[in-house]
């Protein structure tokens, strides 16, 4: 271990977050009644540019007038790179009250992104009184976001989470696919010739989001952030987007984005620890015990080896059950 103890991550749940455009006020209520732990009210790509203004005016009647419940409340800015960002900010900012929880900024390059968010953000705060320190959640989705991703982890106590975009991210890498998330059909090893013999060659399709998630993951878990994977576009395919969900819970991420209701469940499903897991996880711990009191580092449990580490992999597990429980 580092003399640098690795940070906790904000301790609420984030399993899902669900989207809805701004310019679209009448599904806000079903947003607030959904199942979904974070609510994204979004001012930039599904906001048409003729449609920025009412839309800001939308998401801050929404934020004063709506009873969102428990769920984390976040309105999505636009990208430093257009001319709305700052007129998102000063509206949003100084008209809404303080159930806002959150602005997501969207195409983070570099943390000098985040800090001109923050010195706009804290001056609105204090000119108006704020009480609550709103929080930061960003996405990567760029070349540049990918190769700075670190120290736009590390570039405000206001970070909170980080999530893939994987869309913008394919467009900005010059990736050959229009698809949002999922398997991509080209993207695959094809058996040898010899292994194959006289049959038809396999294909073993790979990860296209693979290396950006656990660049994310790596980043928030050295700073404390909630990694969270981003969309998947095709909202009438069910078990593309758990099988997306399930590789990146097993990587580390803690929820997934919802574009549609409907997915709303399957992301709870996939980031909600099952009753066989915890249970599991608390007869690992308890093994460990037994041989910590009879003066062993290892214990044997079904019939494979856990050791202290199993002890700290099992405890993830626990504190994720124990914290969506509340
Ligand atoms: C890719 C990049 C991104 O930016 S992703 C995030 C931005 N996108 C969005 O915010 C889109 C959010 N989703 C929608 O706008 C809609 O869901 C839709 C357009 C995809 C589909 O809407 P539609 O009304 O046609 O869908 P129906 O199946 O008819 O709806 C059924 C029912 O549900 C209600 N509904 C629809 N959407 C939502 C929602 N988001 N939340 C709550 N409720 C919703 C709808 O009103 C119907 O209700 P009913 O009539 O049954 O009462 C990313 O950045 C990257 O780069 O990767
Ligand atoms: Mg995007």
């Amino acid at each position: 271990m580092s003399f640098k103890v690795q940070p906790a991550a904000p301790a609420r749940p984030n399993r899902c977050q669900l989207f809805g455009p701004g310019s679209r006020p009448q599904i806000f209520e079903k947003m607030a009644a959904s199942a979904a732990d974070v609510i994204n009210l979004d001012l930039e790509d599904s906001v048409a540019p003729g449609d920025k203004a009412q839309a800001r005016r939308n998401v801050v009647e929404a934020i004063n007038d709506i009873d969102w419940g428990a769920k984390t409340l976040s309105v999505r800015i636009n990208g430093l790179d257009t001319p709305f960002w700052h007129k998102d900010l000063i509206e949003v900012l100084e008209n809404a009250g303080e159930r806002l929880d959150l602005i997501m900024i969207p195409k983070v390059g570099n943390a000098g992104d985040i800090y001109a968010v923050d010195a706009l953000v804290s001056a609105i705060e204090a000119e108006k009184g704020r009480k609550k320190r709103i929080g930061f959640e960003v996405i990567i989705e760029t070349a540049a976001g990918l190769q700075h991703v670190e120290e736009i982890a590390a570039a405000s106590p206001r970070m909170q989470a980080m999530s893939l975009g994987a869309a913008d991210y394919a467009a900005s890498m010059g990736m050959q696919t229009t698809g949002i998330g999922g398997t991509q059909s080209n993207y695959y090893m094809l058996q040898n010739k010899e292994d194959a013999g006289d049959g038809p060659r396999a294909r073993h399709w790979c990860d296209p989001w693979h290396h950006p998630i656990v660049a994310i993951v790596a980043a928030c878990r050295t700073h404390g952030l909630l990694p969270v994977d981003g969309p998947f576009g095709d909202f009438s395919d069910d078990e593309g987007y758990l099988a997306q969900a399930r590789r990146s819970a097993t990587l580390g991420m803690v929820g997934k984005w919802a574009i549609h209701p409907k997915q709303v469940a399957l992301a709870n499903q996939v980031f909600t620890p099952s009753e066989e897991q915890v249970r599991e996880a608390r007869e690992i711990l308890a093994a460990m015990e037994e041989a910590e009191k009879a003066g062993q580092g290892a214990a044997v449990y079904k019939g494979r080896l856990v050791d202290l580490a199993s002890i700290r992999q099992a405890q993830v597990i626990v504190r994720q059950a124990e914290m969506i429980a509340g």
